[in-house]
């Protein structure tokens, strides 16, 4: 099982990081990919530090290194789904929180922060590359586990976390009263189970409606959407950097689609087009995914926070790119071109 040694938890503590976070991390165009790897914890724990929530909270640094240890820990080498995605959706979250005001301004609660950056990290705790459909049609034992409440895997990645929170000096809310003790779990709940993308697509109407009535700060159900739409938006984050970033994350995402498909072709199974590698078009599949899922929603971001226009932008122009590539894909297959040749 997982273990996290004491000279590793000294390690983050005496990071060479200079004592403030460089600049550039905190601009939306920042790839948290650039990090290496042996310094995202550093990265996530100046983070955290640099919102006050640290002081805040009261959270012991030792304890705060080795949580943050113990959840990269967490996560497995799958192509898309590893620790790198939940540190790059945790950095979204950073930047939002920072660079829209969110808690100055009363849209969410400093305790609110706390709960949805930890969130972010621990959202795909454990991920094996394979979806929750995969889970229920090859009955794994996460689907004998949780199959009956929906949601399989994120209800995995939320025993995950709590587990870290259990271990030995691991529980980073150690300074809180028990009543935001059970707020903060309660959160951590609501919105690691909100990931599931067939959540969003039931709440994604609501939060339309809530952009366009405008926010309302005392009612309690907009502020809920609000913090389902952060958690989405940092999910899906990638997508709003460079185009280098967009494109290969979608190479990640498909590979790991690809293998499930294999293996359900393997059981005997027909796979969805977009994991069946003989008949996906990706730059078509990812023109839909943009259009139905990821533009609407940074559309709603910026419809409350008109600061996050240049989110919606650059989803709009990686949305674009892809529209490109699939006009140059089909002409070169129109004019008899073999798929090699599309290669040279
Ligand atoms: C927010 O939660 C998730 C969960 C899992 C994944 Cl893989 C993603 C995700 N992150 N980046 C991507 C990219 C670049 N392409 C994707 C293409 C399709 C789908 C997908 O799940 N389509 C079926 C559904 C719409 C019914 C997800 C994709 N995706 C996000
Ligand atoms: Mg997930
Ligand atoms: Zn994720």
């Amino acid at each position: 099982h997982m273990k996290v040694h004491p000279e590793d938890v000294q390690r983050v503590l005496v990071c060479e990081l200079p004592h403030e976070l460089m600049p550039e991390v905190a601009l939306y165009h920042f790839s948290p990919r650039k990090v290496e790897e042996s310094e995202c914890v550093c990265y996530c724990l100046k983070m955290f530090e640099d919102l006050g929530l640290v002081q805040q909270w009261q959270i012991k640094k030792d304890t705060l290194a080795r949580f943050l240890l113990f959840v990269k820990k967490g996560y497995r080498d799958a192509p898309y789904h590893n620790w790198y995605h939940a540190f790059s959706v945790f950095h979204f979250s950073y930047l939002a929180i920072k660079n829209l005001h969110l808690v100055e301004k009363g849209y969410i609660s400093s305790l609110e922060a706390l709960a949805l950056m930890v969130s972010c990290l621990c959202h795909d705790l454990d991920h094996r590359g394979t979806t929750n459909s995969f889970q229920m049609q090859s009955g794994t034992e996460l689907a004998s586990l949780y199959s009956s409440e929906g949601s399989v895997m994120e209800r995995h990645h939320l025993a995950q976390a709590l587990c870290i929170l259990n271990t030995d000096g691991c529980n980073i809310f150690d300074g809180l009263t028990s009543k935001q003790y059970s707020r903060c779990l309660d959160l951590i709940r609501d919105l690691i189970l909100a990931t599931d993308l067939a959540h969003h697509i039931r709440l994604v109407q609501d939060q339309e409606k809530m952009a366009t009535e405008g926010f309302d700060f005392n009612n309690s159900r907009h502020r809920q959407l609000l913090l389902f739409l952060l958690m989405t938006c940092s999910d899906l984050s990638d997508q709003t950097k460079d185009w280098k970033v967009s494109r290969t994350t979608a190479d990640l995402v498909y590979q790991e689609f690809f293998s499930q498909g294999d293996l359900e072709k393997a059981m005997g199974n027909a796979p969805l087009e977009m994991m069946d590698r003989e008949k996906a078009r990706i730059p078509d599949l990812q023109i839909q995914f943009l259009s139905h899922i990821v533009c609407p929603v940074f559309k709603i971001l910026a419809q409350l926070f008109p600061d996050a226009d240049c989110l919606l932008q650059s989803t709009l122009k990686n949305r674009h790119c892809w529209e490109q590539a699939s006009a140059f894909f089909s002409r070169r297959w129109e004019s008899g071109h073999s798929s090699l040749d599309i290669l040279r």
